[in-house]
């Protein structure tokens, strides 16, 4: 089985509006995917849906052999827990929470995580100020203050910790440059390029800028087949 995702007949509507119709799509184990398109085209409600954030109305969602669209509410937490790293465009750190508190909870949540730091002769801790260096934000202080008073790009490169603590199998990644200078941004595709190439990590990223380095960049008007309708009009 060499595929993440596969993803046949699937609907999303709200109202009588259809904005999702996708007949096949599937991403391959390791694959690094780069998607782009118009405002509006279904770019984060595909990201969501995958996450199982978004239920759609109906369709076969498969990610690593698991029929996500068939667990409960409490097995699609424990799966998005244990083997999705999702960056959301908006940092969305828990204000009462320091930054490295931040950073380490999907490691408190998940054994699955804990268990692949230790896989890999890491804790946490180190982890995430690992990954911090990485991401040029080393200073020991910055991580202990409260999350508040960090700036919106230094809340972003929080999140982008927190989504890759703990080496999840799916990264999922909305416009995570958004808040980030160019520098930040070109430091944070390498990091996530070389991540999913080191670990074999799946890797979808939603940009309206392409950047070079990814296996594959598609337009959503490719996938969405009701984007290809709307296109004709
Ligand atoms: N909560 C909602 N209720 C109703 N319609 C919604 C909701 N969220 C999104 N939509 C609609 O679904 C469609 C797809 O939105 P989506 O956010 O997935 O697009 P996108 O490609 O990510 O857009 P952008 O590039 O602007 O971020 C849009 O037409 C949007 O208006």
């Amino acid at each position: 089985m060499n595929q993440a995702v596969t993803i046949e007949n699937l609907e999303l509507n709200r109202g009588n509006k259809n904005y999702l119709s996708i007949p096949i799509f599937t991403v391959e184990k390791g694959e690094r995917l780069q998607i782009t398109g118009l405002n509006g085209s279904g770019k984060t409600s595909l990201l969501q849906i995958l996450a199982g954030l978004l239920i759609p109305d109906s369709g076969k969602i498969e990610i690593f052999g698991q029929r996500i669209d068939q667990l409960s509410g409490s097995e699609q937490e424990k799966f998005r827990s244990g083997q999705v790293g999702y960056i959301f465009q908006q940092p969305t750190l828990i204000a009462y929470l320091n930054p490295l508190e931040n950073i380490l909870l999907p490691c408190r949540l998940s054994e699955l995580r804990q268990q692949r730091l230790e896989a890999h002769k890491t804790t946490a801790n180190y982890e995430a100020y690992q990954l911090m260096a990485a991401l040029k934000m080393e200073n020991p202080e910055l991580l202990r203050q409260s999350t508040g008073q960090l700036s919106i790009g230094q809340q972003q490169r929080v999140a982008i910790a927190r989504a890759l603590i703990g080496t999840p199998s799916l990264i999922l990644a909305d416009e995570a440059a958004s808040a980030l200078d160019p520098l930040t941004r070109q430091t944070m595709y390498e990091m996530l390029l070389q991540s999913a190439k080191e670990h074999e990590q799946t890797l979808i990223c939603v940009d309206h800028t392409p950047y070079p380095g990814f296996d594959r960049c598609l337009d959503m008007s490719k996938i969405n087949h009701s984007q290809q309708v709307a296109k004709l009009w």
